[in-house]
């Protein structure tokens, strides 16, 4: 059971996403941002395609969004509660129980099974599954992984297959907003197809915010929305509800 109370803001809809006035550098002496969102917000279950040429910030957008970062200057809230002037210890909470990241580097402990992996990340959220094995090997059925890699060492599975259970493993704990940078760069057209329509269907199943950076274009069509990372600094994204 969840134990965050979203509120609705004065229109009625609920903002999974409100940055404001965000700068980020990574070195404080530096008089130039690395990056500058004067005003984002994301509707709670919107579903955005992010993209940009290289070093225009995806990364360091997306660490900020999941509390790896916090930016040098301004605020982000998420789930219309406040993230980035949180304290680490409350911010790593937060991250656990509301966000499921997807990065480029899996984070899979290679040497623990499947099912391993994705306890972890439910035990994390303090929020436990008494029926973990049983949910876990449902997701892994709905991404097209048979159930007998489930006890099977992480760095045994192809990396495509490694890249299922970064999703599972994001998606065990019901995150209301999903973070998810390149997931599908190991897999084949078909393979990559079928696996945006799965994760897209879970997202709106469950009514979690996505925000899906990826350099491939033929993407974007998954999506009702797309920011470039310049427009987004340029503050011509405007609030989407
Ligand atoms: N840890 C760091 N320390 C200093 N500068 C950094 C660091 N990480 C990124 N940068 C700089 O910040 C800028 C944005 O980098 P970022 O990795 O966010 O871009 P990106 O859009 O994700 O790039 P790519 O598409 O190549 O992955 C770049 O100029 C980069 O050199």
């Amino acid at each position: 059971m969840k134990t965050l109370r979203i509120q609705k803001s004065i229109t009625g809809t609920t903002l999974g996403i409100n940055m404001q006035n965000v700068q980020h550098r990574y070195d404080q002496s530096s008089t130039a941002a690395v990056l500058s969102i004067p005003h984002w917000q994301v509707k709670q279950g919107d579903r955005v395609f992010l993209h940009g040429d290289s070093g225009s910030g995806k990364t360091t957008l997306l660490n900020l969004l999941s509390g790896i970062l916090t930016p040098t200057e301004g605020t982000i809230e998420l789930l219309e509660q406040p993230f980035s002037t949180l304290s680490a210890r409350r911010r790593d909470a937060f991250r656990a129980r509301h966000i499921g990241v997807v990065f480029q580097q899996f984070n899979l402990v290679p040497y623990l099974s499947v099912l391993k992996n994705i306890q972890l990340a439910n035990y994390f959220a303090a929020k436990r599954d008494k029926h973990i094995e049983e949910t876990a090997n449902t997701l892994l059925a709905k991404l097209n992984l048979p159930a007998n890699v489930l006890h099977k060492p992480a760095n045994t599975l192809s990396v495509g297959q490694q890249q299922r259970v970064v999703i599972a493993r994001a998606l065990i704990n019901q995150p209301e907003l999903l973070l998810v940078d390149e997931p599908t760069s190991a897999l084949d057209a078909s393979a990559r197809d079928a696996f945006m329509d799965i994760l897209l269907n879970m997202c709106e199943n469950a009514g979690a915010s996505l925000v899906f950076v990826s350099h491939d274009m033929s993407l974007q069509r998954f999506f009702s929305t797309s920011i470039d990372m310049h427009s987004l600094c340029q503050g011509k994204v405007n609030a989407s509800c």
